[in-house]
């Protein structure tokens, strides 16, 4: 029996992230799904909270669990300001896992310094495929909604995630506007 553990912000869980499951299901029994920064939310960065991760990646993975018999375990896992111990910090949040996977180089060099075995993957149609420019989409009102799984959209949805997401946005255009008119 093979576990394996995947982190990411999923801000939000995308199609790149869908993909890389998808692959990592031929090589595990059982998959730990990290939820990392689980305590930000509310930033343009991470505008989705850890519980609103939660929902979006258990319904996407579901049809994985349907499909090839995968048992999976959604995880949040707060930062913290200490990198040396992070690996450490995740194992004491998880069930055991025996292979991690990342494309993230600070998590391979955490987890491989700790001694564990990581796989990285190639990356999937990274010019669509990357939080930062679906969050933009989603800011500008550009389309979206075929970049995640349609279980993400019916979450984004049910939270007013959009309106959100461009109030935030527009708050840090004032903020940083008020932030150089007082430096001046
Ligand atoms: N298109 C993709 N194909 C394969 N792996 C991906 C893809 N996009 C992200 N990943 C990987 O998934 C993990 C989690 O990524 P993350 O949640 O930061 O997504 P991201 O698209 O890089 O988002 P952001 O732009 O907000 O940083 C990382 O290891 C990252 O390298
Ligand atoms: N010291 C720390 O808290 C620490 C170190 C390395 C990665 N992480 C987290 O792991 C996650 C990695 O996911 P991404 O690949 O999406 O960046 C992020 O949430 C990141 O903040 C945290």
């Amino acid at each position: 029996m093979t576990r394996g553990f995947y982190i990411g912000r999923f801000q939000p869980y995308h199609n790149g992230h869908h993909t890389m499951i998808e692959h990592i299901t031929s090589e595990v029994d059982e998959l730990v799904l990290g939820i990392g920064s689980a305590d930000v939310s509310h930033t343009v960065r991470n505008p989705f909270t850890a519980g609103e991760r939660i929902m979006m990646l258990t319904k996407a993975v579901r049809e994985f669990e349907r499909e090839n018999d995968l048992v999976t375990y959604v995880v949040p896992i707060e930062d913290i300001d200490r990198n040396a111990v992070w690996a450490g910090h995740v194992e004491s949040m998880c069930p055991d896992f025996d292979v991690v996977y990342s494309n993230n180089p600070l998590v391979i060099r955490l987890f491989e310094e700790d001694g564990i075995e990581v796989r990285q993957s190639q990356m999937f149609n990274r010019e669509r495929l990357e939080g930062t420019d679906i969050r933009e989409s989603m800011i500008d009102g550009d389309p979206w909604r075929d970049r995640v799984p349609d279980p993400v959209v019916d979450v984004v949805e049910e939270i007013n995630g959009i309106q959100r997401l461009r109030t935030i946005a527009q708050d840090d255009v004032v903020d940083r506007w008020e932030a150089d008119e007082n430096s001046l």
